[in-house]
C-alpha cells in the first residue's frame, strides 16, 4: 500500500489499520479497539490510547501481532509508538450492533429500558466485544471497568484477584468472593470481570444478577412452576456475577436453589464471583454447605480507601466526565469523605453541578459551601427510607401514597425519582430494597431516577435547590429522632 517514506492519508491508514485488526483473533482485537490511529510515516504507525493502562495493554499484549499484521496491509515492515491522548474517541467494534444512546436528561419517563446503563455525562464508555446478544444478556455497567477502577492498598489484591479470575474463568479462583462496606468499588469489580471475560471470549455466556433478583426469580419460579426456566437462566452460562450474597441470609428457598446453581456450575469450572458485605464466615443464617462452598476459592476484601487514593479516583472521575476541579478542591473533598467512595462521586457531582449552575468556576471557597453539611462536625445521622420517603413526602406535597403509587404526573415522577435518588446517596440500601421501599419498583428503575437526579442536578437550579434542601431536612430530622 506504501512504503512508508511519505505520509499515508489518514483515510488510507484507516483502513490498513481495520484490517490489520480484522487479521487478528477476537481475543487479540479487544486490546487494540481502545486505540485510533494517527499517521504512518518512515515506517512507524503512530496510534493513541486514552490512558497509560490501555498502552500498556496494547504494548504487552498484542504489539508483535499487531505490528505483523500492519506490515502486511502497510506492504513494509511498520514500528508501532503508542501515544497517550486523553481527547480520543476509540470507535465502536463493529460487532456491537445496537449501541447504547446516551442518557437524555430531559427525557421524563422514569421507566426507560434500564438494561443500558448509560453515563450521565462525560465520553461514552469503552467499548465492549462480545456478541451483543451475549452483552445484552449480562447486564453490564458500561463505566465499570478495570480502566476506570483506581488501585491502591485498599482494593489492590482484590483488583488482580478480579483480573486473574476474569483472564481464566473457572481456572484461577473459583469462586471469587469480594467482600467490604458499601460503597467501595465490590460491584464496579464484578461488572469488570464480566466485561473483560466478554471481551477476551466474546462468545462466552455471563450473568449479573444482584441477590435480591435472584431471590425473586427463585420465588416467581417455584409459585409459576417454572423452575427449568430458571436452571436455564443461572446454570447455562459460563460466568456468574452474584452482587450481595448476603442477601440470602436466612431465605431457605433461595438458599438450596443456590447451592445447586453453584454446584452444576462449579463441576463445570464455570466461573463464580460473588460479593458480600462481609466474609462468608460471618454469614450467620447461611446453610454450613453454602458456607463451606463459599470458602472454596478465594475471599478477599476492599477496604476504604487512603487519601491518595480518593484523590485519584475523584480525578479520575473528573477527566472522565470531562470537568476541570482544581487540585486543591479534590483535595478538599477527599479528605471531607473517607469511607464510601459512592459519597465521594456525589460530592463531587453537587461541587460541579453548583458551579455549572452558577457559572462560576469549581473553586475552594465554592466547595466550602456547598460541601458545607459534610464540613460540619458530628458525623452523619443514620438516615431510613421511610424518614427520606416521609420528607419527600412533606416537601413536595406529594401523599406517601403518591410517592409510591404509579400515576406519572411529571412534579409527582421529579419527587419520586428525587427520593430514589436520595435513598441511594444518604443510606446503604441496594438498587432492588429501594425499588421495593418505592412501591415494589424495578431495580433498572431506580438505577434510571438516581441518574437522571445526577444529570439534572447539573442542569436545573430547581432541581439542585430541592435535593440540597430535601437532604438537609432529612439530615435535621434524623438527628432530632
Ligand atoms: N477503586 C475505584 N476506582 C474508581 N471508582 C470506584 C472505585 N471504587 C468504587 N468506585 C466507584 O464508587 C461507586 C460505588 O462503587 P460500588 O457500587 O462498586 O460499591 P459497592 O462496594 O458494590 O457498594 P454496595 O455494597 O453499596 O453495593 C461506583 O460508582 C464505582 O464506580
Amino acid at each position: 500500500m506504501s512504503d512508508g517514506s511519505a505520509s499515508t492519508s489518514e483515510a488510507d491508514l484507516s483502513a490498513a489499520w481495520q484490517a490489520a485488526v480484522d487479521r487478528l483473533s477476537p481475543g487479540a482485537r479487544v486490546w487494540v479497539f481502545p486505540a485510533v490511529p494517527l499517521s504512518f510515516h518512515n515506517d512507524i504507525v503512530i496510534a493513541a490510547v486514552q490512558n497509560d493502562l490501555a498502552r500498556a495493554q496494547l504494548e504487552s499484549r498484542v504489539r508483535p501481532v499487531l505490528e505483523q499484521a500492519l506490515s502486511r496491509e502497510l506492504g513494509t515492515e511498520v514500528r508501532l509508538v503508542v501515544t497517550i491522548d486523553a481527547s480520543i474517541s476509540p470507535p465502536e467494534p463493529l460487532a456491537l450492533e445496537d449501541p447504547p444512546g446516551r442518557y437524555s436528561a430531559l427525557d421524563d419517563d422514569e421507566d426507560d429500558d434500564e438494561d443500558h446503563f448509560v453515563p450521565q455525562w462525560g465520553p461514552a464508555p469503552t467499548p465492549v466485544t462480545g456478541r451483543p446478544a451475549n452483552i445484552a444478556e449480562a447486564r453490564l455497567n458500561p463505566r465499570y471497568l478495570f480502566e476506570n477502577f483506581v488501585t491502591g492498598s485498599s482494593n489492590r489484591f482484590a483488583h488482580a484477584a478480579a483480573v486473574a479470575t476474569a483472564e481464566a474463568p473457572g481456572k484461577a479462583y473459583n469462586p471469587l468472593v469480594i467482600y467490604g462496606d458499601s460503597g467501595l468499588g465490590k460491584t464496579h469489580l464484578l461488572h469488570a470481570i464480566g466485561h473483560y471475560v466478554l471481551g477476551l471470549y466474546p462468545s462466552s455466556r455471563v450473568r449479573y444478577v444482584n441477590t435480591e433478583e435472584f431471590t425473586n426469580d427463585v420465588i416467581n419460579a417455584i409459585g409459576e412452576r417454572r423452575t427449568g426456566e430458571l436452571k436455564r437462566k443461572y446454570r447455562e452460562i459460563d460466568v456468574l456475577l452474584v452482587d450481595d450474597i448476603q442477601f440470602i441470609e436466612g431465605k431457605e428457598a433461595t438458599q438450596e436453589e443456590f447451592f445447586h446453581t453453584f454446584n452444576a456450575l462449579h463441576n463445570e469450572n464455570k466461573q463464580i464471583v460473588m460479593t458480600s458485605d462481609r466474609p462468608p464466615k460471618n454469614l450467620k443464617t447461611l446453610e454450613e454447605r453454602l458456607r463451606n462452598r463459599f470458602e472454596w476459592g478465594l475471599t478477599t476484601d476492599v477496604t476504604p480507601p487512603e487519601l491518595e487514593t480518593r484523590i485519584a479516583i475523584l480525578r479520575k472521575k473528573a477527566a472522565n466526565d470531562g470537568l476541570t476541579v482544581p487540585a486543591d478542591v479534590l483535595e478538599f473533598i477527599a479528605s471531607k469523605v473517607q469511607t464510601n467512595i459512592r459519597e465521594l462521586e456525589g460530592a463531587l457531582i453537587r461541587v460541579t453541578a453548583f458551579a455549572n449552575l452558577n457559572k462560576t468556576p469549581v473553586d475552594m471557597n465554592l466547595s466550602q459551601i456547598v460541601l458545607k453539611d459534610l464540613v460540619s462536625a458530628g458525623g452523619d445521622p443514620e438516615v431510613t427510607s421511610a424518614l427520606i420517603i416521609a420528607q419527600t413526602s412533606a416537601y413536595s406535597e406529594f401523599s406517601i401514597e403518591e410517592i409510591c403509587g404509579t400515576n406519572r404526573q411529571r412534579d409527582l415522577v421529579l419527587a419520586r425519582q428525587i427520593g430514589m435518588y436520595l435513598c441511594r446517596e444518604l443510606t446503604e440500601m441496594s438498587l432492588p430494597k429501594i425499588g421495593q421501599e418505592f412501591g415494589g419498583r424495578d431495580h433498572t428503575t431506580v438505577m434510571h431516577a438516581v441518574r437522571k437526579i445526577g444529570a439534572l442536578m447539573t442542569e436545573k437550579h430547581a432541581v439542585f435547590n430541592q435535593v440540597t434542601e430535601l437532604t438537609n431536612r432529612i439530615k435535621q430530622q434524623a438527628r432530632q429522632s
